[in-house]
């Protein structure tokens, strides 16, 4: 699913929104009458049973099954960094690279304890994007292309995707992709990522304000947004979350960086994001609002705000588990368990 030679790199984006297939009705339809025969109450798994048929809906299978799921790490650099707008050296990037390759952490962690795959994508981290607030964060070719390599995490016959990235400052790329979709200024997209000041969080929204009013005029198409207040690892989720709807993997989605990836294609359709889960509420403050935007709850609110996949990761446990309940549990019929009385 490369960008073929059909015209701008974009134009084959939008040509795979406009062929993304729905929801599988019949195998939604299996899943609610095996639903109303398990042995419990009608509805007593709250929104465990909406995923079992979450799905079902996309995997187009009648009884839903999570047997190799996936958390894909795409890892990236920002120009924008140089103006000091993250706790951390842009060096920790590439350092929590080798980290995650050598299992130290927390994403290893989640993943043994889940029995979760685990693939990390470093994108030209010895190349970091444009500072956005002078320039774009790629041109349209790099883009188009990272968002097609991005569609390789969902090789290998997997069948839950589970998103995350990796990458100093992409709080502050994503803050600019939220203001670039929604408006608003950039005091409501920012904060303090992995661990700002009061003054700190101010210089990071006057940052983003810069990259805004240097790219205004050019907002207008989302994937305008993407490439020039982005960066690769916001450009290659995107990509993975499309190629994944093609393929019927349902996905899951971390906190605020990956969301505000995923929101790109959201404005670009509003039924692009049917086949995915957001993992949980992150801290990050703006998460919420972006969230509230895309009219969607999460699964989780644990109090994170670490992102690699973290929070979605730890949503996969829990996904995992509504495959094996909706189907591995007997029916009244076959356990002799009486019904609801008349
Ligand atoms: C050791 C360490 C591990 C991380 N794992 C994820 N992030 C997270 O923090 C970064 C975004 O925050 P900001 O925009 O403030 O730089 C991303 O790399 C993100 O995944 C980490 C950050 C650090 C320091
Ligand atoms: O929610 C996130 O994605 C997040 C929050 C803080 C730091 N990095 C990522």
């Amino acid at each position: 699913m490369l960008p073929s030679a059909t015209g701008l790199p974009f134009d084959d984006i939008r040509a795979l929104i406009a062929a993304m297939p729905s929801a599988d009705a019949a195998a939604v339809a299996a899943v609610r009458a095996r639903e109303a025969q398990l042995t419990k109450p009608a509805g007593s798994l709250g929104r465990m049973e909406g995923l079992a048929e979450w799905l079902s809906a996309w995997q187009g299978r009648e009884v839903p099954e999570v047997r190799r799921p996936l958390v894909a790490i795409f890892a990236g650099n920002h120009g924008v960094t140089r103006h000091g707008i993250s706790a951390f050296p842009s060096s920790v990037t590439q350092q929590m690279v080798e980290n995650f390759a050598a299992g130290g952490a927390a994403i290893n962690q989640i993943c043994i304890a889940y029995d979760l795959g685990l693939k990390v994508f470093d994108l030209a981290l010895d190349l970091p994007t444009g500072d956005i607030t002078v320039e774009p964060a790629l041109d349209e070719a790099a883009c188009a292309a990272t968002m097609a390599f991005g569609m390789e995490a969902t090789a290998g016959g997997i069948d839950l995707l589970v998103l995350g990235e990796m990458g100093i400052g992409n709080t502050t790329v994503a803050a600019a992709v939220a203001a670039g979709l929604f408006g608003g200024p950039a005091t409501d997209w920012v904060g303090p990522g992995t661990g700002l000041d009061a003054e700190g969080v101010a210089h990071k929204a006057a940052i983003v304000q810069q990259a805004l009013a240097c790219h205004a005029g050019h907002l207008d198409d989302p994937l305008e947004v993407l490439r020039r207040l982005g960066g690769r690892e916001l450009a290659a989720i995107a990509g993975a979350i499309l190629a994944a709807r093609m393929s019927r993997i349902p996905v899951l989605i971390d906190g605020y960086v990956a969301t505000a990836a995923a929101a790109v294609l959201w404005r670009l359709d509003h039924h692009a994001l049917d086949h995915c889960q957001f993992g949980h509420l992150s801290a990050e403050p703006a998460h919420g609002l972006l969230l509230a935007k895309l009219g969607r709850k999460p699964l989780l609110d644990l109090g994170m705000r670490l992102g690699e996949g973290s929070g979605a990761a730890l949503a996969a446990g829990l996904v995992k588990a509504a495959a094996q309940i909706h189907a591995g549990m007997a029916t009244f019929a076959q356990a002799g368990v009486s019904g609801r009385s008349e």
